[in-house]
């Protein structure tokens, strides 16, 4: 259903129009009275001020303004908002209609009057959308404005008014209604919320309503009340016209619209009288007697004209819309018919259901009396039942007794009479069994007597037998002995025919070469004699340059020993490496000495140190250079297998009979052992390695080596074997002893192992970790407290030259160097540490006697264990590598500077050459 609009000219532009075309009309026609001119000229300032919505005083929010017509803000078109832009907008509603109003009926004098008052002029549009009609006064703005100079208090001054409540035109929504008295005086008409908006019953009526009000009161009666006007006239400036207005009194529209008992205007004029040129003199202020236009009658009725016009077709449309209503209604009514002859049909179908329901009930009844006679003949059923049942059961047991007494009675019988069968069949029984057990008996007799002849027969008879059967089995074996023989004798003479063929097949071949041979003899008999000759010369030949080799290559070996030692020599008896290892998870966050490492791209011999930052008394701080030399440095990326590579001559060395000294010192975790000792790649077991493959290249040339491999540990100064049992260790005492005319060292007791495979070095180390591991306590790591010494002893013999060397190869994991204080050390641990800085200072007094280089000269090997065990191993008959161990941590600084200093101090020695331990085989 098409929603109903407004017909209320909702355009303000259109009232805007009027309004502006209406004061300027009566502001240009009508003479300005000098006095008065100010308040006229603001009247209408203040008319354009009502227009403008924020100088609407006595209104809360924008939006009550927004929603006015009036303020030249937009007016929705809606009915519905037009009703509740009332609310906030009555004001400058009212102040449209007054202009309407006045423009048809007013001279200028009224224009203030009505726009400052008449707000609720029956022509208002508010005025038709809302039709409230007070019970005590007529409705009629002028009134109002009488009681209510401030228009805002209108709603308050309202109270107790009974209304009829609007209601939606809409009757699809609500329904058609009719219009409600509503006595809520205190209900918020002009503040109501959209949802409870009301609309008018009929717009038309009211319209109508209006209309008659408008054009029936407001008459100007001179005659009612003519004496105000004219006093009015004369004073009043136009700004308090609005005063004189009571005067203007809608009375038809009253009078048809209210109460008559509360209606202020019973009698009404019937005429109503217009506005006329008289009435503008009458109008005219003093001093203006020949009077003027107030305004444009012929334009103002023009504008009346339209008005109604305007009035009519919304008439007209009012009434469209009443029909399209009715055809509502018409429709509602045809579906109330369809809806109540539904209804009839259920009511019809209810009672067909309820007479059903009651044939359904009755049925129920009787078959309820059914069940109950039912029930109770079964009652009755059921005990005749219980009692035959009874009887039965008591008859039953009577049979029963009965019948048991019977069958005991003819059990008795029974057994009696099997009895007496039983005795008779007892005794038949026995009487044949006693004439069948004599004759069984006879049978027996004469049947033993049989058995014994058949069984001398039997016997005789086996006897035969197993005479003919050992007779058949000598004879089977002496077959099977010919047989076998003949079955060898066949297989040899099936290989010697084999044999024979093939004998006879060479036979025939070399008889067919030599008769081949013969030929050739034959044919060319010189020649042949001589290759033979030249064979026999070459062969001679080849012979002799064997000879001469083989002497040439015992030459050169002795030649490239010989050179070899010198190189060793040359490069100096005793060689210092120094080797920094790699920083590690285990350091922490130490930052790491500054070391570098000037000519690793060269001759990596150098390796530069920045010391400990020292401040001078300027306050300067300086950080000292400390740069050292050895024969090799390797720096933390070096690998084991880069440092054996180049001790490895050494160790040909003592393959060759010298004695070889390498030992690793550095402070503890520095990486001795790791270089050292590491099971796959440290220095022992490639050493070993080593010696193996060459002594076993050496075999071509005549030589044979036997290895011998022990492991000692110098601990607080006394010497442990690392490969015996580990209950003996710092138990068992082991002596030195040193046969100077063969420089040989013996220790007593110490195991030897025979190294007769590269596998039995792991063996070894694997032997003296575990050794160590149990004879170190937890206040005491022992690997780093103790010197360790691996002792590899290498006995070679020429067979072709005679030649015997004995070689000796030492190498030595050092106790960790740093400098250990005596300050708070007490017992054991003050011994060892005592023992430590001993062996190691005895180590250093060595190397510089040594150094010395005095020919007979002092050298204090005795002084420790240590020396005096590697007497033979350090000085003149030997060859010495000392592997100084860095540390690449800066906290280790200090240390890391004194075994540098200590390395320095024997790399600088100068030891005497070498000899080696060789003997030429007596013949
Ligand atoms: N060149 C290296 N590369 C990698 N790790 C190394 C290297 N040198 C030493 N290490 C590691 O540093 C640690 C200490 O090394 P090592 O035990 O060999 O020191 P040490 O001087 O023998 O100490 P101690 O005197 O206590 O026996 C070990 O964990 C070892 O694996």
């Amino acid at each position: 259903m098409p929603q109903p609009t407004s017909k209320i000219p909702n355009s303000p532009g259109k009232l805007m129009e009027m309004s502006a075309s209406a004061s300027n009309a009566r502001y240009n026609t009508m003479p300005p009275p000098s006095k008065a001119q100010a308040e006229r000229t603001s009247l209408k300032d203040r008319v354009g001020q009502f227009a403008k919505p924020p100088s609407y005083n006595g209104r809360n929010g924008p939006s009550h303004i927004a929603a006015t017509s009036i303020a030249g803000v937009p007016r929705t078109t809606s009915y519905s908002s037009s009703t509740s832009s009332r609310p906030s907008s009555s004001a400058s509603s009212r102040n449209v209609s007054n202009s309407s109003f006045s423009q048809s009926v007013g001279p200028g004098s009224r224009t203030s009057s009505a726009q400052s008052h008449r707000s609720h002029s029956s022509m208002s549009n508010s005025r038709i959308q809302r039709p409230t009609y007070t019970n005590g006064r007529p409705a009629t703005a002028l009134e109002v404005h009488d009681e209510e100079p401030n228009t805002a208090q209108v709603l308050g001054k309202r109270k107790g008014r009974i209304l009829f409540s609007s209601t939606p035109l809409d009757p699809c929504h609500e329904g058609l209604q009719p219009p409600r008295l509503r006595s809520k005086p205190s209900e918020p008409m002009l503040h109501g919320s959209p949802t409870r908006m009301r609309r008018p019953y009929s717009v038309m009526t009211l319209r109508e309503a209006s209309l008659a009000s408008a054009f029936g009161g407001l008459s100007l009666d001179r005659s009612s009340e003519p004496t105000p006007i004219v006093e009015e006239k004369a004073s009043i400036s136009p700004s308090k016209l609005p005063k004189a207005l009571p005067t203007l009194r809608p009375r038809a529209s009253h009078s048809a619209l209210s109460s008559p008992s509360k209606s202020p205007r019973k009698k009404a004029s019937p005429l109503p009288k217009f506005l006329n040129r008289d009435t503008n003199n009458i109008l005219a202020p003093a001093g203006h007697t020949d009077g003027f236009v107030a305004f444009d009658m012929e334009q103002r009725l023009e504008e009346v004209e339209n008005m109604s016009k305007f009035m009519k077709s919304g008439y007209d449309e009012a009434n469209s819309r009443s029909e399209s209503l009715k055809e509502t209604i018409n429709g509602l009514k045809t579906t109330n018919e369809v809806l109540k002859s539904r209804i009839t049909e259920l009511e019809t179908a209810r009672d067909s259901l309820r007479s059903s329901n009651e044939q359904l009930k009755a049925d129920l009844d009787t078959a309820k009396v059914t069940a109950s006679l039912s029930s109770e003949e079964l009652e009755e059923q059921k005990r005749r039942h219980n009692n035959r049942l009874d009887d039965l059961q008591r008859q039953y047991k009577r049979d029963l007794e009965d019948a048991e007494h019977e069958a005991e009675r003819q059990k008795r019988n029974l057994e009696r009479d099997q009895l007496e069968q039983l005795e008779d069949v007892h005794r038949t029984f026995e009487t044949r069994l006693a004439e069948d057990r004599a004759h069984h008996q006879q049978e027996i007799q004469s049947m033993s007597n049989e058995g014994a002849n058949t069984q001398e027969e039997a016997q005789r008879e086996f006897e035969k037998q197993r005479q003919a059967f050992l007779d058949l089995e000598a004879e089977l074996d002496r077959c099977k002995t010919d047989v076998n023989r003949e079955k060898d004798l066949n297989g040899s003479l099936r290989d010697q025919l084999t044999a024979a063929a093939k004998e006879k097949g060479e036979l025939e071949t070399s008889v067919r070469r030599l008769e081949g041979h013969i030929h050739f003899l034959e044919s060319d008999n010189k020649s042949q004699s001589q290759a033979f000759a030249d064979l026999e010369e070459r062969m001679q030949n080849a012979l002799k340059s064997a000879a001469e080799a083989n002497e040439k290559l015992i030459k050169e070996e002795t030649l490239r020993r010989k050179l070899h030692n010198q190189v060793q020599e040359l490069k100096g008896n005793i060689r210092v490496f120094c080797r920094v290892r790699p920083s590690l998870e285990a350091d922490g966050i130490d930052t790491g000495a500054r070391i570098a490492y000037p000519d690793d791209k060269t001759d990596s011999k150098e390796v530069e140190v920045m010391g400990q930052e020292e401040k001078s008394s300027l306050g300067n701080i300086t950080t000292k250079k400390h740069a050292f030399a050895f024969d090799r440095v390797f720096g933390p990326t070096s690998h084991n297998e880069d440092i054996f590579s180049e001790i490895s001559q050494l160790v040909q060395s003592a393959l060759d009979g010298y004695n070889v000294c390498i030992f690793c010192y550095g402070q503890t975790g520095s990486g001795k052992t790791f270089t050292m000792s590491s099971p796959a790649d440290g220095m022992i077991p490639r050493a070993v390695n080593q010696i193996y493959s060459t002594a076993k290249a050496l075999e071509e040339k005549g030589w044979k080596y036997s290895m011998e491999g022990s492991f000692i540990e110098v601990y607080n100064e006394n010497l442990n074997d690392l490969l015996g049992k580990a209950e003996d260790l710092d138990k068992k005492k082991h002596e030195i002893k040193h046969d100077t005319q063969k420089c040989k060292t013996e220790i007593t007791g110490v195991r030897t192992v025979e190294l007769d495979s590269p596998d039995r070095v792991d063996e070894i180390l694997q032997r003296a970790a575990k050794n160590r591991v149990v004879a170190a306590t937890q206040a005491n790591e022992r690997s780093s407290r103790s010197h360790s010494v691996f002792i590899l002893k290498l006995i070679g013999e020429n067979s072709i030259t005679g030649e015997r060397s004995e070689g000796t190869l030492n190498l030595v994991d050092l106790a960790g160097s740093e400098r250990l204080s005596h300050s708070g050390a007490t017992g054991d641990r003050l011994k060892e540490t005592q023992n430590i800085n001993k062996s190691l200072s005895c180590l250093g007094d060595v190397i510089g006697a040594l150094g010395q280089g005095k020919e007979g000269g002092h050298i204090p090997y005795r002084n420790s264990k240590l020396t005096y065990l590697l007497q033979f191993s350090l000085g003149g008959n030997s060859k010495t590598l000392m592997f100084v161990m860095i540390s690449p941590l800066q906290a280790h600084l200090s240390e890391t500077l004194t075994s540098l200093k200590f390395a320095t101090k024997v790399h600088n020695t100068h030891i005497g050459t070498a000899k080696k331990q060789t003997k030429t085989k007596d013949p």
